[in-house]
């Protein structure tokens, strides 16, 4: 129902973004923003580069094969949102690039944190300009999602800013089979799941696919957890917002970190760009004053934006594994 996924026109005075911003993260968080001020052209010329590298061949894919900092390939099966539904992994492929951090900075030395892995130039000659570009684009409009979100809690504007200097981002073009799915016997483009962090920009070509869990809206508290699968589907020109675990967590539960997948029904491929925003390594994540009262307490213990994601990413990917970065690190720890 168009309701259930609403569409925010950033144009709109702050004030006014900001209280649809809260009307959609404490419904099904999930929504779309249009007037965002990323050109149309950049995220066609966006698509068109992440098209041309999926394309390239196997070898030149798996050469750039997902590294300890989680940047790099992921080969079509090897991750399994949904492991108690799916009968083997996604049917999609994708690249994850992150913050270019420098591999001699001080920084490198942390879990999530190194240089990109970029396709040989000599293959895709534009492909880092126009993706660091887009990337660049859209850190900017999570900035101004920031501040709506932190109006839309009745805090400062910049409540959240400053979380967000070193932020960990991550940049995912995704690539999804052909494949049609087959919910019922385990096959999925994307198994069901809630995202991770804290604010998801979701960029998809015209081919539907996505879906959202929506509890029923008769069912009422403690009917026993019934609900139905809603598409969410392509709105030209637009980005697809929704709200991770972190999110969650930080509002007690108030705004909503809502369980998603894709599957396939066309039988055509699709691609997407995620975008997954979230604040600096060592950001504290405590349950917000203003989300807890007497009769609310806080449902979660503190956490930090590091520790949350590396417990989620651990869950997940099977050829993720942060140990490599703790084995790569030791030694040059232990000499000092
Ligand atoms: O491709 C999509 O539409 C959704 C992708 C997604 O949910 C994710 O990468 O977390
Ligand atoms: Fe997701």
């Amino acid at each position: 129902m168009a309701q259930d996924v609403p569409i925010i026109d950033m144009s709109a005075p702050e004030a006014a973004a900001a209280a649809a911003v809260r009307a959609a993260a404490a419904g099904s968080g999930f929504f779309y923003v249009t007037q965002h001020g990323v050109p149309d052209h950049l995220v066609a010329e966006a698509f068109a580069q992440q098209r041309a590298l999926f394309a390239l061949p196997l070898e030149a894919k798996m050469a750039l094969l997902q590294d300890a900092n989680n940047r790099g390939y992921t080969p079509f099966r090897e991750e399994t949102l949904d492991p108690a539904h799916q009968k083997h992994g996604d049917t999609k492929e994708g690249f994850y690039f992150g913050r270019e951090v420098a591999p001699d900075s001080p920084e490198a030395s942390k879990p999530l944190h190194g240089p990109n892995q970029w396709p040989d130039p000599a293959l895709l000659p534009d492909y880092r300009r126009v993706t660091w570009q887009y990337y660049e684009a859209l850190n900017a409009l999570g900035m101004r999602l920031l501040r709506l979100l932190a109006l839309s809690l009745d805090l400062p504007a910049e409540h959240f800013t400053p979380m967000f200097t070193a932020p960990l981002v991550t940049l995912r073009p995704l690539h999804y089979a052909a494949e049609v799915s087959d919910p019922g016997a385990g096959v999925f483009g994307a198994g069901a799941h809630t995202d991770y962090g804290m604010l998801t920009i979701l960029a998809t070509d015209d081919v539907p696919g996505l879906q959202i869990w929506l509890p029923d809206s008769s069912a009422g508290a403690g009917a026993g957890g019934g609900g139905n699968w809603h598409d969410v589907a392509p709105v030209p020109g637009s980005f697809i917002i929704n709200l991770g675990d972190m999110l969650e967590r930080w509002t007690n539960g108030l705004y909503r970190s809502t369980l998603h997948r894709v599957i396939n029904t066309t039988g055509r491929e699709r691609y997407s760009i995620a975008f997954f925003f979230e604040p600096n390594f060592d950001t504290r994540v405590e349950v917000l004053p203003a989300c807890t009262g007497p009769n609310n307490p806080p449902r979660y213990p503190p956490t930090t934006s590091g520790e949350h994601l590396l417990a989620k990413y651990a869950q997940t990917h099977a050829g993720y594994n942060v140990a490599d970065k703790e084995a790569e690190h030791t030694a040059p720890t232990a000499m000092h």
